[in-house]
């Protein structure tokens, strides 16, 4: 109900609009029919005018209109005689002459462009007075028409025909009064202060006293009536009244003013509020630029003697929300995939559907009655009686949900674990007692037959498809065959653990390919590490799509170990100049940040830009930290503890989960965990901090914790044909000139040598040296983009310009200081060389 009439208002809002635009006239057609309205005022005028002394003449010639013999005497001829006529005559008699001064006005307004709602306003008031007018003047029922013209004559005689003359006059007096309070907003207090106001002119006028030191006047007492009794005073006063009386008309006329208004008031009244209608004053686009301040003079009526106080205010804020209101007007939101804007996101036919039954799973009632059996049995054999029993069937794994009978101590349960799995003779057998929130023991059965999660069936999900996450991720199904879909976002880090083969790579693969389904080349950005070469290599096509990489490397995919800890640094610096930013924003994380950015809170010249999330990959963390050790722990940990709110998010996989590569500062930053199956019980604890994936049965098979509760899923699964489908199919549309570029990180053996020879010099160096001593702004992005360059000549660039001392030393992510002020001391510079 509600929401039909939602549509219903917005149907007609939009009706309106249209029908809006349809009569809305262009610039030249409002010049054009200004002009006309103009003149055609002012023929009106110089009609009205000559048809108050001919019109008894042109009598006569109002009925021979279309005679072309006959020649009225009205200085605007037929047209002139018969319009008079019918206005004054007919209508309104002498007031009808506010309608060439309306219909001029009208001109001006279209000529112009001026304010249409005070034109309707002239209008309004306007017709108002006329009739007012022309009803009064039928009072003196005069026997021509001309004073009152017969509508005045007419309404006149009509109200006294029902009214009575008291009547009709107390009618007029009303009118008059609601003209004067409304139109000219003459209040009884204005009144009376108009009057003090004129009282103070007068006794300002009078005084001629000496100025404080300080600049303020003493104020002199309002001479009294005898002293002003004197001829010569009597004409200053005079004088003075008349002075004061045009003053507050000419105040009253500009009252559309807000300020204006502003400042009346306080001056009545003492208090110090600033108008509403403040706001759209500064909302005029010509004051935007600047800071305005509101200027408010208080002075006390009751006491002269009071010094008066200036008060001003400043409404900055307000002009910048103004300027961004102004740019979403008139550009729309920012929208960062504009650059890529015909970018199309992977299809679902690229993916491949494994199951027969398109995503069913196949439930063999014997193999579930079999289990039932066995699972009663066994439990009877260590005297635990069932009550209940219910069976969920999973892609892998049957749940069965059992209640004991009353007085059955779950823990007993828990201790049989082994002997049941033994007596069911079943593989990744995994007991849950009790399943948490539901009071009841589950005890998880491999199927005979696994079904395979399809990633296809995944992605197709209306789970994933309606997610509304920052970095959803669509990891497979849970054994009650519903698909699990996480926010990275929230996470914010994963570590992946499992033994080698049970489905890591997979899983990796499965997580890049749900955000690339989800997720626009300029939101997310991958930065994949791959020390074993061979897993992450496919997603090279989608580099300057997806990829981030350090400025001056050649492969995005990082697969030398050394190269890691340039890239985590990298990010370090990139963490810390995103924390920056959202300082200066003023907002607590990326999605806030970001949200401004997009309404044009944020202006790109403080340095401020879109922020597309980072993904970082590692394959086999194992590795690195065997061969890097501190190195890169120190920056994974850093980032595992801070990088959640500027969106840099870590996923870690090992297959070698133990403690010293799993260790404690590591599990600390990284709540949410997956586990592949794994070998032994101590590693199952080193990755969930508990048994479980040890009892996994493999491809794909994963236990997934966020902290408490530990969930089963059979992760999707993607296969590398798929995975090379999908990366082809992005990769062979228009790309970003590069991949996206992380910040320059110089570690210690490669510090860059600072003696270079002048002879060595780049053929631009000198014009580099201009644009940075121009824009007083050292980075090598800022030569890139003046003299379209390739980073590294840009690095080249600017390491040469640091040894001739035009720049300072790299300062990390902050821009390097210019040390040259202006151009003449770059000559003088490069000249003493
Ligand atoms: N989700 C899954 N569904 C079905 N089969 C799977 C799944 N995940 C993995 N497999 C099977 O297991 C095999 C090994 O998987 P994967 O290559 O991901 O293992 P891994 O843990 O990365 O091994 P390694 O550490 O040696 O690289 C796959 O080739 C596939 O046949």
């Amino acid at each position: 109900m509600a929401k039909r009439k939602v549509s219903t208002k917005r149907k007609t809002t939009k009706n309106k609009t249209s029908l809006r635009e349809k009569f809305t006239l262009s610039r030249q057609q409002k010049v054009v029919l200004g002009s006309f309205l103009f003149f055609l005022g002012i023929g009106l005028f110089f009609a009205f005018i000559s048809f108050f002394f001919n019109w008894k003449i042109d009598q006569s010639e109002i009925s021979q209109f279309y005679n072309r013999t006959s020649s009225p005497k009205n200085w605007l001829s037929k047209f002139g005689a018969v319009v008079s006529h019918f206005f004054i005559f007919k209508g309104f008699g002498i007031s009808a002459l506010v309608i060439p001064f309306l219909t001029s006005l009208t001109g001006v307004y279209l000529f112009f462009d001026l304010n249409k709602r005070k034109l309707a306003g002239f209008w309004f008031w306007g017709t108002l007075v006329m009739i007012w007018v022309s009803v009064v003047l039928g009072f003196t029922k005069s026997e021509n028409g001309l004073m009152a013209g017969i509508i005045g004559y007419e309404t006149n005689d009509f109200l006294q025909d029902y009214i009575g003359f008291i009547g009709t006059v107390l009618v007029l007096a009303f009118f008059a009064i609601v003209y004067i309070v409304v139109r000219l907003r003459y209040t009884p207090e204005k009144l009376t202060a108009s009057i003090k106001n004129t009282q103070k002119a007068i006794a300002k006028d009078f005084d001629e006293t000496p100025k404080t030191n300080n600049g303020h006047s003493i104020p002199t007492p309002v001479p009294s009536t005898d002293e002003s009794t004197s001829s010569g005073i009597k004409e200053k006063i005079d004088a003075i009244i008349a002075r004061s009386k045009e003053k507050v008309k000419k105040s009253e006329e500009k009252s559309a003013s807000p300020i204006v208004e502003s400042v009346k008031k306080e001056e009545n009244t003492n208090e110090v509020t600033l108008n509403p209608t403040i706001n759209d004053f500064y909302g005029n686009p010509k004051n935007r630029d600047s800071e305005i301040p509101e200027k408010i003079i208080i002075k006390s009526e009751d006491n002269p003697e009071d010094i008066a106080m200036e008060v001003e205010t400043t409404v900055e804020e307000e002009v910048v929300k103004n300027l961004s209101n102004k740019l979403v007007k008139d550009f729309g939101e920012f929208d960062p995939k504009l650059e890529l804007g015909n970018y199309r996101f992977p299809t679902i036919d690229l993916l491949k559907d494994y199951t027969a039954n398109a995503g069913g799973i196949t439930i063999d009632q014997g193999e579930l009655e079999e289990n039932k059996n066995r699972i009663v049995e066994t439990l009877k054999n260590y005297k635990i009686e069932i009550a209940q029993i219910k069976a969920t069937v999973g892609p892998t794994v049957t749940l069965y949900e059992i209640v004991p009978e009353a007085g059955i101590r779950i823990s007993k349960i828990k201790n049989l674990e082994d002997d049941i799995a033994l007596s069911l003779a079943a593989l990744g057998i995994r007991i849950i007692a009790p399943i948490p929130g539901k009071g009841t023991i589950g005890i998880e059965v491999p199927n005979k037959n696994a079904t395979i999660v399809s990633m296809r069936s995944a992605i197709a999900s209306p789970k994933f498809q309606n997610a509304e996450m920052e970095l959803p991720l669509s990891l497979g199904k849970t054994i009650s065959n519903e698909t699990f879909v996480v926010d990275l976002a929230k996470m914010p880090h994963l570590l992946m653990a499992g033994a080698t083969g049970q489905g890591k790579s997979v899983g990796l693969n499965a997580i890049l390919t749900s955000l690339l389904y989800k997720k626009h080349p300029a939101e997310v950005k991958f930065v994949l590490v791959d020390p074993k070469k061979v897993e992450l290599t496919l997603f090279n096509k989608i580099e300057r799509h997806y990829l981030a990489k350090l400025p001056d490397t050649e492969e995005a995919i990082i697969t030398d170990n050394t190269k890691v800890i340039n890239t985590l640094n990298s990010l370090c610096i990139e963490m810390d100049a995103r924390y920056d930013l959202l300082k200066n924003a003023m907002v607590r994380n990326i999605k806030e940040y970001n949200t401004k950015f997009k309404a044009r809170k944020l202006n790109p010249e403080n340095g401020h830009r879109f922020l597309p999330y980072i993904v970082l990959v590692v394959d086999e963390f194992a590795d690195l930290i065997m061969t890097a050790g501190k190195e890169v722990e120190t920056p994974i940990a850093r980032l595992a503890q801070l990088a959640r709110a500027i969106g840099i998010h870590l996923i870690i996989a090992t297959q070698r989960p133990s403690v010293n590569v799993i260790t404690g500062m590591i599990k600390a930053n990284f709540p949410a965990r997956i586990a592949f199956r794994v070998t032994s019980k101590i590693d199952s604890r080193t990755i969930l901090d508990t048994g479980g994936a040890d009892q996994l049965i493999g491809r794909g098979d994963m236990l997934y914790t966020q902290g408490n509760d530990i969930i089963r899923i059979q992760c999707a699964f993607v296969d590398t044909p798929e995975v090379e489908k999908i990366t082809e199919y992005i990769g062979s549309q228009k790309a970003y000139p590069d991949a996206h570029l992380l910040p320059e990180y110089v570690g210690e053996e490669s510090g860059t040598s600072l003696d270079i020879d002048k002879s060595d010099r780049d053929k631009l160096f000198n014009e580099a040296a201009e644009v940075i001593v121009t824009a007083q702004q050292g980075s090598a992005s800022l030569l890139q983009r003046k003299l379209k360059l390739g980073y590294n000549r840009a690095g080249r660039l600017i390491d040469q310009l640091e040894a001739a001392g035009v720049v300072g030393p790299f300062e990390g992510s902050k821009a390097r200081q210019v040390l040259v002020p202006d151009l003449v001391s770059l000559q003088q510079l490069l000249e003493q060389e």
